[in-house]
């Protein structure tokens, strides 16, 4: 770990609140602290683009849904973005992982993840995905599609049955954009309540003895902000469960409601914390299963940018500052959409801040664009950036440590950024930043000089 002792001027530092990490921390020349540690000196140290990720940020907020629902089973969604130190994180804090891809769940394993503790998802598994989970004994697949029913019944160890869930699809919209809604019908995802679909899968699972059904699973989408939608899906969930009581007497013990859980991006952002899936999702679990005359099941979830988003921050170096002929102000910066594609997807705000140095310069409307060669390639379409902000300037994004790094690309050629970890004033490179010699290494060839 590097270690840093910093000779800023704490005096004059400000705290920063969300979107930053708790602690992060503005010091009169400007310079930004997070996990105690300079983002200017990461930038020196590392180049940029630089991801900074605050390891008590994201074990804070792991522990908060323990410390909420105590009763409940959490699962941190890797998809949010996941590497080796990530997993041993999420063990350390008792939280379970849930993996949609064969190299994620491999990834687990290899730093020990318990097999029982992990759930694999996804629309469209391969054989060896499946035969892989079978093997190490995976807590729980999700089963997503008829085929794959009698697939996964066909490949499991008739000594050990495999515990699964039913995603089911409840026909409830919510979500920050329409391509990650999947609680509604016609999307790629699970099995609809509507046409009976989830009731057949249910019933064709009961019906294989080598499959042990756990609990039903739902996700509505993510970065939702309300909990109404939740407290719609677990009254229609929970009609299920009462129907599959009358049809076949059985009882599941775990209903999932997946992730989906949202953060601030921006100041004055509004959060869906864990506290009120305490304060109002339990309590209409309970009444739900009360009035259907069921046991209550225990509450299972997946929050993947809930406990990783806030821990991160991108920081970018500028490389050009132009006004267009229509007046706009460009600021175009050393990553984008290759680093962070939410803007481009999605239409995702962000906000940004000049970092490294102190500016008196009235604040400006300004365009936060990326290096990539196309005009899509914006950040942060309507920042306020100081009058003066130069080529060389810092720019520094918070709330960064979902679904960035975790759908960065190779556009362009331009390597993915490294992600530095960051405790307590010490850090620790966690990614390297990818190089040429990578990228050659694919096609057999080496670097030259
Ligand atoms: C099945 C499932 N679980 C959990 C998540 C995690 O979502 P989020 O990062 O929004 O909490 C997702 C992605 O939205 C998902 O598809
Ligand atoms: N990538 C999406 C979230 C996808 C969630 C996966 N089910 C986003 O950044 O908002």
């Amino acid at each position: 770990m590097g270690e840093q002792v910093h000779d800023g001027h704490p005096a004059r530092a400000t705290r920063l609140g969300p979107p930053w990490p708790r602690g992060a921390a503005r010091l009169g020349d400007g310079d930004v602290l997070v996990g105690g540690v300079s983002l200017t000196e990461l930038a020196e140290a590392y180049g940029t683009p630089v991801y900074v990720l605050d390891e008590a940020e994201a074990r804070r907020r792991a522990a908060g849904y323990r410390t909420a629902l105590p009763d409940a089973s959490v699962h941190y969604a890797a998809k949010a973005f996941l590497c080796t130190s990530f997993a041993r994180w999420m063990d350390q804090e008792g939280l379970g992982l849930d993996v949609c891809s064969g190299n994620e769940l491999a990834l687990a394993l290899a730093v020990g993840f318990p097999a029982a503790r992990i759930i694999l998802h996804g629309n469209a598994k391969t054989e060896s995905e499946l035969l892989l989970a079978v093997k190490h004994g995976v807590g729980r697949v999700v089963l997503d599609s008829f085929p794959e029913i009698a697939h996964l019944a066909a490949l499991a160890d008739p000594a050990r049955p495999q515990g699964v869930y039913v995603r089911v699809v409840p026909g409830v919209a919510a979500g920050h954009h329409a391509a990650v809604r999947t609680g509604v019908d016609d999307q790629q995802f699970g099995f609809a309540l509507e046409d009976g679909g989830a009731l057949e899968a249910v019933e064709r699972v009961l019906d294989q003895p080598h499959l042990r059904l756990d609990g039903l699973h739902c996700h509505l989408g993510s970065q939702i902000t309300d909990i109404e939608p939740f407290l719609t899906a677990v009254g229609r969930l929970v009609g299920l469960l009462g129907r599959l009581r009358e049809r076949r007497g059985v009882t599941l013990p775990e209903l999932d409601l997946g992730g989906g859980h949202g953060i601030a991006y921006r100041v004055g952002d509004a959060e869906l914390p864990p506290e009120d899936f305490a304060a109002y999702v339990l309590p209409r679990l309970r009444a739900c299963c009360a009035e259907a005359g069921i046991p209550v099941p225990r509450l299972v979830l997946e929050p993947g940018r809930a406990i990783v988003g806030p821990a991160g921050v991108a920081v970018y170096r500028v490389l050009s500052v132009k006004v267009a002929a229509s007046g706009r102000r460009f600021v175009a910066v050393d990553g984008g959409m290759s680093d962070n594609p939410r803007p481009a997807l999605y239409g995702a705000e962000y906000s940004v801040q000049l970092i490294g140095r102190r500016s008196a310069a009235l604040m400006e409307p300004a365009r936060v664009v990326g290096r990539h060669c196309e005009a899509g390639d914006v950040l942060v379409p309507d920042a306020s950036l100081p009058a003066d902000v130069r080529p060389g300037d810092l720019l520094a994004v918070p709330a960064s440590g979902a679904y960035q790094l975790s759908m960065a690309s190779g556009y362009n050629l331009v390597a993915r950024p490294p992600l530095v970890g960051v405790r307590e004033g010490a850090w620790k490179v966690l990614l390297r930043r990818e190089a040429l010699s990578d990228i050659l290494e694919r096609e057999g060839v080496g670097a030259a000089g």
